[in-house]
């Protein structure tokens, strides 16, 4: 009896074993095989466009990214859960938002990425900031529904109820929690509970970074602000913002996709909320778009892109194609 029960334990072990060694097999050849490199997907170029992609090569991207950064390796994050959380952040964008949509979460993440893979960079952030940089890239405009904070407190919807000001930025880092906590997409499942936490706060922070028209005058920052929080939500505006450096035909037409979301939001201002909208949200300006956008470069895009192209040489490249933005959006001004 004894012997018969042994075989049997050894014949279930060597079953288990060839079954793990299968799986294994499907999943390094699944990886191997179906994610294109980054080179194939051009995900270090500064000029990075997903106009062309299909759904399915905007997610293999964003794989290949966290892949090639090391942070399942570093984060001991198994593949079903990495592709189970890039399908949830990308389902929790809407598709009827002409502009705050996925294809800009992977912009964003996109320009993150190819900022983190310089050399300068590589070496002096630790992989959890690293981690938090792209998590927070791909998350910052979860669910956003194409209108900004302030219609939101005008509107009285149910999110200005739920946070005071920065209201959208808010409701971002909650769905990026949420999914992150969801049981099927745990990414940090693996992190310790310090770890867990630094994390979260620098999602948070970095999240909240990207709300562009918050006063970020010095005085609200304490003196002894971490200047790595300074330069993390540098990174992320600079990420956030990067259409305004790509190339002249790729930058016109985000700038059209801006322009439409920012015209519908004040049409629902002049019909629905019977208020006035802002100058920008206003289609009866729509000529004056090209002025603006050099005001937008003027006050928001250079001194960020000269000052990040200061820090490190490799990211000239945002500093050079924003200059290149800005004399086409003058000629357009000038009537050119
Ligand atoms: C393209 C339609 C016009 O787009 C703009 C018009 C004005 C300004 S602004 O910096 O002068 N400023 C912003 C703060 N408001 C409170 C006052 C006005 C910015 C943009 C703009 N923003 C983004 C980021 C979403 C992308 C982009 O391409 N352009
Ligand atoms: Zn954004």
């Amino acid at each position: 009896l004894l012997k018969g029960s042994y075989d049997a334990a050894k014949k279930n072990i060597i079953l288990c074993i060839w079954g793990c060694c299968i799986c294994l097999l499907v999943t390094v050849k699944h990886e191997e095989v179906v994610i294109p490199s980054a080179d194939a997907l051009r995900l270090l170029d500064f000029g990075f466009n997903d106009f062309d992609m299909s759904q399915i090569a905007m997610t293999q991207a964003v794989v290949r990214m966290i892949l090639d950064l090391n942070l399942p390796q570093d984060f001991s994050v198994d593949y079903k859960t990495l592709c189970q959380w890039v399908l949830s952040v990308q389902k929790c964008y809407r598709s009827n938002v002409v502009y705050h949509n996925w294809s800009h979460a992977l912009h964003t993440a996109q320009c993150m990425f190819a900022m983190l893979q310089t050399k300068e960079l590589k070496s002096n952030l630790s992989s959890l900031e690293v981690l938090a940089l792209m998590i927070a890239s791909l998350c910052h405009d979860l669910d956003h529904r194409g209108v900004n904070n302030s219609y939101i407190e005008r509107s009285n919807q149910p999110l200005a109820q739920l946070y005071g000001h920065s209201s959208l930025e808010h409701h971002h880092y909650d769905m990026c929690l949420l999914i992150l906590n969801n049981p099927d997409s745990q990414m940090l499942s693996s992190l310790s509970l310090n770890e867990y936490r630094a994390c979260v706060q620098m999602i948070e922070k970095n999240i909240l970074a990207t709300d562009l028209y918050v006063e970020n005058n010095q005085h609200h920052m304490t003196p002894l602000t971490d200047v790595l929080d300074l330069n993390r939500s540098m990174l992320m505006t600079a990420s956030d913002i990067c259409a305004i450096t790509k190339p002249w035909p790729v930058q016109k037409r985000i700038a059209e996709l801006v322009a439409t979301e920012f015209y519908a939001q004040g049409d629902r201002e002049k019909y629905e909320l019977n208020i006035q909208p802002m100058h920008v949200m206003d289609r009866e300006n729509s000529t004056r778009l090209p002025h603006m956008q050099v005001d937008y470069i003027d006050g928001i895009c250079s001194p960020l892109y000269e000052a990040l192209a200061s820090i490190c040489e490799s990211w000239s490249p945002l500093k050079e194609g924003c200059r290149r933005n800005r004399k086409h959006w003058q000629q357009l001004a000038d009537g050119g």
